[in-house]
């Protein structure tokens, strides 16, 4: 079995309490110290055999969230091996860019079409931000569905709230999907939550009193977000999460998953979501 080398990670440093950094496995960021803060949830059973999903930081789900029978469960984006397309760079003072590139030919391609993924990750002093670009290179058009998966680190998800979702309706994968309607702007988290709230525009905010802080996330041409957190039965189902550490995590993922991409040939898809700290 593989396992990770120094050669998996593309580190992104402004200073020595301001850095990303990211696993070419998956392209999955795992870390992002702002101010000298971790801002992301790694779990302490994450796996880091450049096989296993990694659990935690920001995975992206790519051509399918959720379920796929071609393939496993949120896509075989989080799964496979992504090349530095732009090692990090420093455009301006104070910024730091470095782009991952992942193509039908780097993966096992059950999905049977041409593409190129682009990842561009950017760190300032005040924000980091994901932007991904799909290009459909083959000569038919394809359709999938996409989602940044960021695990956040909470101090008790208990105190925690995530607003942007007043007068919104959500799906309840919890409930066999029924709809509900959600009139509150803030989404509290107090049992097992796995919820999708289709078009809302966003800002979400992640407020943590015991913190101090809020994390803003802006998202662009990602009109869905999901609400994720396992709980205690979650938790104990999963063999690279803690039973406890639910309570310190929560994942607000934004998508285009309750409609369809639709790329006709040489089309592209841009999205991206923008995360930035406030302390209060
Ligand atoms: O265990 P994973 O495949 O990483 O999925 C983790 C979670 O991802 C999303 O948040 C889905 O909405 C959940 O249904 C799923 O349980």
């Amino acid at each position: 079995m593989a396992s990770a080398t120094v050669d998996d990670l593309v580190m992104l440093e402004l200073d020595a309490n301001n850095s990303v950094s990211v696993s070419r496995h998956g392209a999955t960021v795992t870390s992002w110290r702002h101010k000298g803060e971790e801002i992301l949830f790694l779990s302490s059973k994450a796996v880091f055999d450049n096989v296993k999903a990694i659990r935690g930081g920001v995975p992206i789900c790519f051509p399918q969230f959720g379920p796929w029978d071609l393939g496993p469960q949120h896509g075989f984006a989080r799964t496979a091996r992504w090349s530095v397309y732009h090692p990090p760079t420093s455009l301006d003072e104070g910024t730091i860019t470095a782009i991952l590139e992942l193509n039908d030919q780097q993966t096992d391609n059950a999905w049977g079409y041409k593409f190129t993924l682009l990842y561009s990750i950017t760190l300032t002093h005040t924000t980091l931000e994901l932007k991904v670009g799909v290009e459909n290179n083959s000569p038919k058009p394809f359709d999938f569905t996409i989602l940044l998966h960021p695990y956040f680190s909470v101090s008790n998800v208990e105190a925690i709230s995530v607003t942007g979702f007043e007068n919104s309706h959500y799906f309840d994968k919890n409930k066999d999907g029924a709809k509900f309607v959600q009139k509150e702007n803030e989404v509290k988290i107090t049992s097992a939550t796995d919820k999708i709230f289709p078009n809302v525009i966003g800002p979400h905010a992640l407020l943590d009193p015991n913190k101090n802080r809020v994390v803003v996330i802006h998202k662009e041409n990602f009109p869905d977000t999901v609400v994720w957190n396992p709980w205690t039965e979650g938790a104990k189902k999963m063999s690279d999460f803690g039973d406890d550490e639910f309570a310190h995590m929560v994942c607000v993922e934004p998508g285009f998953v309750s409609n369809r991409v639709c790329l006709e040939p040489n089309q592209e898809f841009n999205a991206s979501m923008t995360l930035s700290v406030e302390m209060k």
